[in-house]
């Protein structure tokens, strides 16, 4: 198992660029599902979750076509086998979004139950309920979803008890092929949702409202082809822009969107960073000021993203004053908390609620990643803290950070992998 050596070397400073989202690229691929022509994604990023869900739609027996620069093409005609296993689906929870697309081309669906993970239950019942409302027969045995629907799944309005980001594109994927019209109601409003809808109707899809919490989809009888790139990963780039201000530095991140980082970006200023940003960069400035600790609550989308409350939890930790950091999403994803703590941070855990009291200087230990933002939070936290920190189980950064390594050097951290 690889492992990742920090040296904490003070500030930050430079430029770096961002890679394509995970959380856009994933749904993406499996929408290619849905297509009877080859679909053509740019700016994926290159990463184990992308390697792992191209190998489930090759077990499906959709073989991808590597283009020029990083693109990727994809022709779900090419199904013969709708079965995702559990040993692939264990690996990346991600793979219940082929359950939707599926069902809705090929009639049917064996989907591994994904279960939990690290950082809490994580349930798919919502997107069960809402297959079955399009007239879908599911039963769950052996650890599998068995889905069945004779002739086309039919339109129907769903309403979201809560709301989910992939129960909304496993039915928007699902209702795009769907007979009549689907209305998603308190539907997720993601950017990353967004970039999907985009991509779908870029193959034929009619859908409309994305982006807001009621999306409506006029199902046609098939999909077609078409070229798709991946919106910027805006949980990357706010990991960069908060290593700047735990440094006390300076980090410009190129080819991204400030539009999607609202949320963030309002909390880095509250901290003190002087933020600016152009048409597709931004740029955050601790002018070598100590940040101060912010107070924040994770919620859907435009309200602060879960993905960034581990790097926001690393940053007060250092930080002038107390942070309190409310976890709205899931019930257990402060499992940082305890290595940052480990590290000589003062952080209280009341409930949903870490209390984040900013000490002088944290220091260099051996820590385990847990999850993947937890792996982020720690790498932030070793570049400010003395002497030396080795990341152990970075296999979980690898899911999500592109080259994560190298882009922090460029940045001027002292950062090295070293095989395991
Ligand atoms: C709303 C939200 O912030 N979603 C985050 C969630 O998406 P992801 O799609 O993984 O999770 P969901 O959005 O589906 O889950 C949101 C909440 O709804 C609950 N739930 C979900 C589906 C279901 O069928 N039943 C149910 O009860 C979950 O337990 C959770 O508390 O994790 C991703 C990875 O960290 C983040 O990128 C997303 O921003
Ligand atoms: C937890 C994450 O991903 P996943 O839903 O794939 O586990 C994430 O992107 O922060």
């Amino acid at each position: 198992m690889d492992k990742l050596i920090i040296t904490g070397n003070g500030a930050l400073d430079g430029e770096v660029w961002a890679s394509g989202a995970k959380n856009s690229a994933l749904p993406i691929l499996c929408a290619t599902l849905l297509s009877e022509g080859p679909v053509t994604i740019g700016n994926l990023p290159h990463l184990q979750d992308i390697t792992t869900t191209l190998e489930l739609l090759g077990r499906m027996g959709v073989e991808p076509v590597m283009g020029e620069k990083m693109t990727i093409q994809l022709d779900g005609a090419q199904v013969r086998d709708c079965h995702a296993p559990y040993e692939l689906v264990k690996k990346m929870r991600a793979s219940i979004l082929v359950l939707g697309p599926l069902l809705a081309h090929f009639g049917h669906a064996d989907v591994s139950l994904p279960g939990g993970c690290a950082i809490g239950s994580r349930p798919v019942d919502l997107h069960i309920r809402g297959l079955e409302a399009m007239g879908a027969d599911i039963r769950v045995e052996g650890g599998y979803i068995r889905a069945r629907v004779e002739g086309r799944l039919k339109g129907a309005t769903i309403f979201f008890d809560t709301v989910t980001v992939t129960g909304t594109e496993n039915l928007l994927m699902a209702a795009t092929l769907a007979e009549g019209t689907t209305v998603l109601e308190n539907a997720a409003r993601e950017p990353e949702v967004v970039d999907l809808a985009e991509c779908l109707i870029g193959m034929g899809a009619k859908i409309s409202g994305q982006g807001s919490d009621t999306i409506t989809i006029e199902g046609v009888e098939r999909l077609h082809g078409c070229y798709h790139d991946v919106m910027p990963d805006r949980i990357e780039t706010g990991t960069f822009l908060v290593a700047a201000a735990m440094t006390r530095g300076r980090v410009k991140v190129r080819r991204t969107r400030a539009d999607v980082l609202e949320a963030v970006l309002a909390k880095l200023e509250e901290a003190g960073a002087k933020v600016t940003t152009g048409e597709d960069w931004i740029e955050a400035d601790m002018q070598g000021r100590r940040p101060r600790a912010v107070n924040l609550r994770t919620a859907p989308y435009p309200a602060f993203p879960t993905d960034m409350q581990a790097q926001f939890v690393a940053m007060n930790a250092l930080a002038e004053g107390t942070g309190r950091v409310v976890e709205t999403i899931f019930e257990n994803r402060f499992m940082h908390v305890q290595e940052l703590n480990r590290m000589g941070a003062n952080i209280a855990l009341e409930g949903n609620t870490a209390v984040v009291t900013g000490v002088e200087r944290l220091s260099g230990a051996p820590v385990m990643a847990t999850d993947l933002r937890a792996s982020a939070s720690l790498v932030v936290a070793a570049m400010m803290a003395e002497g030396e920190t080795l990341v152990d189980r970075i296999y979980h950064i690898d899911r999500g950070y592109e080259c994560i390594e190298e882009k922090l050097q460029l940045l001027g951290a002292k950062i090295r992998r070293v095989p395991g």
